[in-house]
Formats: C-alpha cells, sequence, structure tokens
C-alpha cells in the first residue's frame, strides 16, 4: 500500500514529520510519503523522505508569476505531486495540461476527485494515479473506508474502466492501520491522509499505528 501523507498547511512541523515518516519508512513494506507545502519541499527532501508537491500549474517557464513550475518543484527534490486535490480544485483543461506539465519534468502524479464519475474523467488524463476523496469527509475522522465503501469500489471500477495501469487511492477521515486495511481490500492501492498525521500529538506513533497492520 502505498500511503501519501497531505501536510496541507498544518502548523505542524514539517521536517519533523519527514524524519518520522522516513524512520517508519525504514521498517514497513507500505509505501510512504509526504506532500508539503511548496516552501518546504527542498528541506522535506533533504530528509531522504519520498517528497511530493501538493500542486503545480500547467505552465512552462516564462512570464508567469505567483505559480509552481513543474520544472521547480522536481528541481526542489519533489518526485510526485497531487492535482486537483479538493482544495485545490482546477478545471479540466488545466488538470490535463498539469500533468503534462508534470510529466515534463518528470514527477509522478496523483489526480484527486470528489466522486467516481470524476475519477473516470482523470483516470482518462492519464496520471499514475488517482485518488477519490469525498469533501465531506475530509478532515473528519470518518474514515471514507468505513462511511461510504461503495464509493471507494465504485471508483477503482471506473478508473479500471478507462485504463487499467491507473492505480486508484482512497483518502478523507483515514487515521488507524484498520483504515488502510479496509481500503486495500475495497480494492484502493493506497492512501491519502492529512489531519490524522499532521495534528497528531506524536505523527510518529500515528504512522506506526497506520503503517502497523501492513
Ligand atoms: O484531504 C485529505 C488528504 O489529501 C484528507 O484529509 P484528512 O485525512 O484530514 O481527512
Amino acid at each position: 500500500m502505498f500511503v501519501l501523507v497531505n501536510l496541507k498547511t498544518y502548523p505542524c512541523d514539517p521536517i519533523e514529520v519527514a524524519e518520522a515518516v522516513s524512520d517508519v519508512d525504514d521498517r514497513t513494506d507500505a509505501r510512504l510519503a509526504v506532500a508539503p507545502q511548496a516552501a518546504h519541499l527542498e528541506r522535506v527532501a533533504e530528509t531522504g523522505v519520498e517528497t511530493w508537491a501538493q500542486h503545480v500549474d500547467p505552465i512552462e517557464h516564462g512570464s508567469n508569476t505567483g505559480h509552481a513550475l513543474a520544472e521547480s518543484v522536481a528541481d526542489a527534490g519533489a518526485d510526485g505531486t497531487l492535482l486537483n486535490h479538493s482544495e485545490r480544485r482546477l478545471k479540466l483543461a488545466d488538470i490535463d495540461g498539469a500533468v503534462r506539465a508534470a510529466e515534463r519534468a518528470g514527477l509522478e502524479t496523483v489526480v484527486c476527485a470528489n466522486n467516481p464519475a470524476q475519477i473516470g474523467a482523470a483516470a482518462a488524463l492519464g496520471p499514475d494515479a488517482v485518488a477519490v476523496e469525498p469533501p465531506e469527509l475530509i478532515g473528519t475522522g470518518t474514515p471514507v473506508s468505513q462511511a461510504d465503501p461503495d464509493v471507494v469500489e465504485d471508483a477503482v471500477d471506473a478508473a479500471a474502466g478507462v485504463d487499467e495501469d491507473v492505480s486508484v487511492l482512497c483518502g478523507a477521515g483515514i487515521s488507524t492501520g484498520d483504515d488502510v486495511v479496509a481500503a486495500g481490500e475495497l480494492g484502493a492501492e493506497g492512501v491519502l491522509l492529512a489531519s490524522g498525521v499532521a495534528k497528531a500529538d506524536d505523527p510518529a506513533a500515528a504512522l506506526e499505528d497506520l503503517v502497523d497492520p501492513l
């Protein structure tokens, strides 16, 4: 399973979380990665942990101000990028352009979507993976795998119906190892989570619990 920890703009110490992820990564078969804010990418990548951006823009080098250029994100040490997160929605044409920009820069891509229909559309753009995250469950601590298992299974079917090579993650409310196992049983190949680690009093212990049954 792939466990991708999105730090959003939570007031956690990104280096402390990155070091905890790196430490736990040495002791699990699961694949772990952290997605810090753009300003923290370089320092997080320097810890050696697999590092993801939260967003890149559908642009090239040139006259763009206040944007995230995929090449610069890769230069900062990122291995991949989230796109179209529920808190950073893009128009369809811009998701397509951002996937192409990320590919150009050698970044792996996960395109997020609200529901199975959007997952099918996202998969058609040819990212490496898609992530279904019902917005109403984000940050609630109620895991999507329990509250809405159908949405995960339907997302897996929707992606497979478009492109068997696009893997599916799920997210929203995931905070325990049991939640990760349940996601896997529904067909997801990974989870995308945030508050369960970024807002935990002890992020290292929260991570240990997440990967314990894997
Ligand atoms: O938005 C999410 C991950 O990108 C999910 O957030 P929570 O894990 O806090 O529900």
